[in-house]
């Protein structure tokens, strides 16, 4: 086999005595040096979607050598197919095939695939081997790394779901030209997110690079892809199974997921979402004395040039966001636990917000 190619760049998360590889580069999907080694054995599920099999299902199958046993599913596209029904039909085509515990599945798509592919191979015949191949810029930065895997509820968010880690992360930087600019921008918040909760410097620098970012030019997309996977792999190796620190990483999803939960799955994408509630946990953190005026501008301008929006939806209530609130997987003993900014480059978990300072941030932050 040869050697991976200098212009591709390997990261790894180290988790204990395990690790795996994030490996980031141009042409990555059809060459089998990448994909081949991370399989369990001969028996190969690619799960994708409608959308992303006519791009890159065929480029991916060039990667998988000739002596392999690869099925392909292909399942229906959007948030509102990350359900339990769509995982079963993961699980019947598993079987169907006669698949064993040696079978590798492969999540071939953004993140709504990869979370069901991930939660489909923690449970089938209790864990088997999976492997990330994400394809939007969201799924590169974020889903792909660090094992969180599940399906919404109608209630909430990725409130079914396990940590199961992936074999190996194959990130593709080539599939982000078909990527439309809105899904291009909902990735881009996760992004501006690992800036505003561990790196000032990046949040700098991602200011300063955010056209040539929106231009999709290659050198700034991959070390953006760079920075934001090594701040990752660094927290979940610090905190696997979100016991402290990874907490961190979901600066915005409280806010962001009742926004996704209450307007129905996929009317607001994830990064939308997570891109007002960063705004709006960085106007609690001003209401609490950590924030100024002129931090705050910062968020807003950096979210705006991102084409993110900066408004709530405008039938959602007050009363609304804390329902969902209410039962968000953080909270402990009845518990508010919101994850805000000490300063730009640093974030805390919170759980003394007094109930008048969210009543008010609820009350006066602007809806559309
Ligand atoms: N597990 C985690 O740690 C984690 C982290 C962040 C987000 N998430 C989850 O990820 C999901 C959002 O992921 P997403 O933003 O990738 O959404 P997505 O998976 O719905 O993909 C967005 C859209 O882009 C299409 N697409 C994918 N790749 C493409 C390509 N290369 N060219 C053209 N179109 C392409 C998809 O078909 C879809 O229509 C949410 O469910 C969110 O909860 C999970
Ligand atoms: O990896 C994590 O940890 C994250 O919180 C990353 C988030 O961007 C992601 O949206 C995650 O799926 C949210 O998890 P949840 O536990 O809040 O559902
Ligand atoms: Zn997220």
């Amino acid at each position: 086999m040869t050697q991976p190619d200098d212009a591709l760049s390997t990261l790894r998360v180290a988790l204990g005595e395990r690790s795996y590889p994030i490996h980031i580069g141009p042409g990555l999907l059809g060459d089998p040096q990448w994909l081949t080694p991370h399989l369990a054995g001969r028996q190969v599920m690619v799960v994708t979607n409608e959308t992303v099999a006519p791009l890159y299902l065929s480029r991916l199958r060039q990667g998988l050598g000739d002596d392999l046993d690869v099925r392909e599913l292909v399942l229906p596209d959007g948030e509102a197919t990350k359900t339990l029904a769509s995982v079963e039909r993961i699980w019947d085509a598993l079987l169907e095939a006669g698949f064993n515990r040696r079978c590798t599945l492969v999540a071939l798509g953004g993140g709504v695939i990869g979370d069901m592919v991930g939660f489909a191979a923690a449970c089938y015949q209790r864990g088997v081997a999976f492997v990330q191949v994400p394809t939007t810029l969201l799924s590169q930065v974020d889903s792909s790394v660090g094992g969180k895997t599940g399906v919404n509820h109608p209630r909430g968010k990725n409130m079914i779901g396990a940590f199961w880690q992936p074999r190996a992360v194959l990130i593709d930087t080539d599939t982000l030209a078909t990527l439309p600019p809105r899904e291009l921008s909902a990735g881009l918040a996760e992004v501006i997110k690992y800036g505003l909760i561990r790196d000032p410097g990046f949040l700098g620098w991602l200011e300063t690079h955010m056209a040539a970012l929106r231009g999709l030019e290659a050198a700034a997309l991959t070390r953006a892809i760079e920075r934001s996977c090594s701040l990752k792999a660094e927290i979940v190796a610090e905190d696997e199974t979100e016991q402290g620190v990874r907490a961190l990483l979901n600066l915005g999803h409280t806010f962001g997921h009742a926004i996704e939960a209450h307007q129905g799955y996929g009317r607001w994408l994830h990064g939308e979402a997570v891109g007002t509630g960063m705004l709006m946990a960085a106007e609690l953190s001003q209401r609490l004395g950590w924030l100024g005026d002129a931090d705050v501008a910062r968020v807003r301008a950096i979210l705006a040039a991102a084409a993110l929006p900066l408004e709530a939806p405008a039938d959602m209530a007050s009363r609304d966001f804390l329902a969902v609130m209410r039962l968000d997987k953080k909270n402990l003993d009845d518990r508010l636990r919101l994850i805000l900014l000490r300063r730009l480059g640093e974030a805390c978990i919170h759980d003394q917000t007094p109930p008048e300072c969210l009543a008010a941030l609820l009350e006066g932050f602007p809806r559309r």
